[in-house]
């Protein structure tokens, strides 16, 4: 079929007439504006296309090397997108900023058939040259656009629709032009908004590939948004100046450019010097830590990393941040704590805890898999280490996945991998998915219950195929893993929703194990010791006040929020024993979250010392609903007339919900 529609009378009649009756002075009306720019400016006629210009080769060559590190980060992502699209009658399309087409993903089909009308590597789609299209009208308007066949100006090109959006550099300037051109009109605005995030998604490798030997910070107000997307994401110099910020920390920080950031040091934005970031992330195994706006009330979580270069540079030497004044320099204990459980700090003291570890490691050596429930922070990835640690497959790599914090479009590459050369545009090595790196060892898949429904499917397959193919390929490996998931949200709950499938619940669910929460442990002394020796080593303290402090609080973000509390104490102390004074958010308050989590609110209000008693037994869902109730308190920095807004209920009924779910909380005083 040819994509030539010759219907040239009555489209250059139509393109005439919009122009002549000035509908082109609206500004929102980008294709009737292009298409005067086509007229007046560039004298072009709808039915007289000229021959797109195609670069000579060597010319070519040079444009090419020129942005390579461009096209090679936007290679993948481009590969990723077309493989979303599934459409075979489509391409996937990079150009510089003269509209000079870079690179292409598409089916060698479709490639032949747009090739003689221009639609190919080299040549230039500019709007002076093509007209009014997706690509070079974006480069015009400098903004995202839909181009639908018919809003061409050229008759020859009213086959296709095209949406193209721009991509920025790290220093802010447009860089290059992505669009997706097909000859399906469906669903543009669905494909913008894929082909935005396809873009941010270039435009954070390219600020890690431009500034490998700088520190990468990742921050976000809230912490599951910290490695999405959504998150900011700054490149920092080894004295704290910012060298680059994507468009996300901009927006997050307030600022309008990345010229008026890169005035800045990490001091001026938040709370914290580099060094005391790099070395808290480093602490908290690169969970994110909580950091305050500079001159501020706004809370961030955020983690900063060393350089990929230094890290690259491996065991030859080793990194430890500088210390930072007025914190003690990190003992030898911390070293034991590298990732989650690791180094013997892990307790399971509790009965109960202690069972359901028995239980696992029994069952994981008869290829059982296990489901982990059980509120954020409650340990379940320390767990599951700890289970594969005992088990037949210990000697096997140990692969976590978090399928809440992938970005859907990665989530399929990430879990199956892609073969090199598997596509038009693939990269050149390939990627070896997170299921294969898995084969021997045991896999664990976290907040499972974020999962997609159409991704559920394919693993469902491979769970009972045991066999994984590698997008694009048709090769099939044959997998030999243990399985451990988790989630703190209720899967059957989800399956009565709709939202996750029984079948795959019943795969992952051979045993269910409920990780008790934190305040119902009856080994939290055993804990609270074993946790301080590691964030301050053996010479570190409790005085009795601050450890009845610590046992008596409710621990609404579990270990890892008692981690955190033990970790500012440490600070604080200095080398002294840790008294009350060092614990400020549990001291007054008797159960209000941390100050690391909460700042002090408006009008304030504070849970009652009854919320230290020990919880009577909720359901699941009512566990979940309180969890939920005690993150959005946190959010709202425990206003309630400020969380009964958010939620649209009135402060009576969100009273009565409190009171149902056993979260006090009073006036003081
Ligand atoms: N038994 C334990 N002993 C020592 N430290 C622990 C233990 N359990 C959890 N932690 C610490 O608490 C923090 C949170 O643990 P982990 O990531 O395993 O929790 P999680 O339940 O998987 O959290 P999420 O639901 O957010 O994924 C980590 O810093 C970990 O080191």
């Amino acid at each position: 079929m040819s994509l030539v529609l010759p219907r040239s009378d009555g489209h250059a009649d139509h393109v005439f007439d919009v122009v002549r009756s000035g509908q082109h002075d609206d500004p929102n009306d980008i294709v009737a504006r292009s298409w005067s720019r086509c007229l007046n400016e560039y004298r072009l006629h709808p039915d007289r296309p000229r021959e797109l210009p195609v670069l000579p080769a060597k010319t070519l060559e040079e444009r090419l090397s020129r942005m390579a590190d461009v096209i090679d980060c936007a290679r993948y992502e481009m590969t990723s997108l077309y493989q979303q699209l599934s459409d075979g009658e489509t391409a996937v399309v990079l150009t510089d900023t003269e509209g000079v087409i870079l690179h292409m993903v598409t089916s060698a089909d479709f490639a032949s058939q747009v090739e003689p009308m221009g639609l190919r590597v080299g040549a230039v789609w500019s709007e002076t040259t093509a007209g009014t299209n997706g690509m070079g009208t974006c480069l015009a308007s400098g903004a995202p656009v839909s181009v639908r066949r018919e809003d061409h100006f050229f008759t020859a090109y009213t086959g296709l629709t095209c949406s193209a959006v721009p991509v920025y550099d790290p220093a802010g300037e447009l860089c290059a032009v992505l669009d997706v051109s097909s000859r399906s009109s469906m669903m543009q605005q669905h494909l913008l908004v894929l082909l935005g995030m396809t873009a941010r998604m270039i435009e954070n490798r390219l600020i890690d590939r431009r500034f490998r030997s700088a520190h990468p910070v990742h921050f976000h107000s809230r912490p599951e948004f910290v490695y999405t997307l959504h998150e900011g994401r700054l490149a920092v110099s080894e004295d704290g100046h910012i060298l680059a910020a994507n468009r996300s920390a901009l927006f997050q920080l307030g600022m309008t450019s990345v010229a008026e950031i890169r005035s800045r040091r990490v001091e001026d934005l938040f709370q914290s010097s580099l060094n005391d970031m790099v070395q808290r992330s480093v602490s908290s195994s690169f969970h994110p830590i909580v950091t305050y706006r500079a001159n501020a009330a706004h809370r961030f979580f955020a983690v900063a990393r060393r350089p990929a270069e230094d890290a690259r540079a491996g065991g030859a030497m080793t990194m430890m941040p500088a210390p930072t004044p007025g914190v003690r320099p990190a003992p030898a204990a911390r070293a034991a704590l590298p990732r989650p459980g690791s180094g013997g700090v892990s307790t399971f003291a509790d009965p109960r805890l202690a069972q359901q570890l028995g239980t696992a490691r029994r069952v994981i050596g008869r290829q059982t898999p296990i489901l982990l429930c059980g509120e954020t922070g409650s340990g379940k990835e320390v767990f599951a280490r700890a289970v594969h640690e005992a088990s037949p497959h210990s000697g096997g790599a140990f692969v976590a996945i978090n399928c809440a914090s992938l970005p859907e479009s990665l989530i399929e590459a990430e879990l199956f991998g892609y073969r090199a050369g598997a596509f038009t545009g693939a990269q050149r090595t390939g990627r070896r998915g997170k299921i294969l790196q898995a084969d021997g060892g045991t896999l664990f898949l976290d907040e499972i219950g974020d999962m997609p429904l159409d991704l559920q499917a394919r693993l469902l397959r491979v769970l009972e195929e045991r066999q994984v193919t590698p997008l694009g390929t048709e090769e099939v490996h044959d997998v030999n893993f243990q399985l451990i998931s988790a989630s703190h949200r209720n899967l059957l709950a989800l399956v009565d929703e709709g939202l996750f499938r029984e079948d795959l619940y019943y795969r992952l669910a051979g045993v269910e194990l409920d990780l008790p929460p934190l305040r119902e442990r009856s080994d939290k002394r055993e804990l609270i010791r074993n946790l301080l020796q590691a964030e301050g080593g053996t010479e570190c303290t409790l005085s009795p006040e601050a450890e009845r402090l610590l046992l008596n609080h409710p621990w609404p973000g579990n270990v890892r929020q008692l981690r955190h509390v033990l970790r500012s104490a440490v600070a604080l102390a200095d080398a002294q024993q840790i008294g009350p004074e060092h614990l400020p958010s549990l001291r007054g308050n008797r159960g209000v979250p941390p100050a690391e989590t909460v700042a002090q609110p408006a009008v304030p209000v504070v849970p009652t010392e009854e919320a230290a008693e020990e919880l009577p037994r909720l359901n699941p869902i009512q566990a979940n609903e309180r969890q939920v109730l005690l993150q959005l308190l946190e959010h709202h920095r425990w206003n309630v007339s400020n969380v009964a807004k958010a939620l649209d209920v009135s402060r009576n009924t969100l009273y009565r919900k409190l009171h149902k779910l056993h979260i006090r909380i009073s006036h003081p005083g």
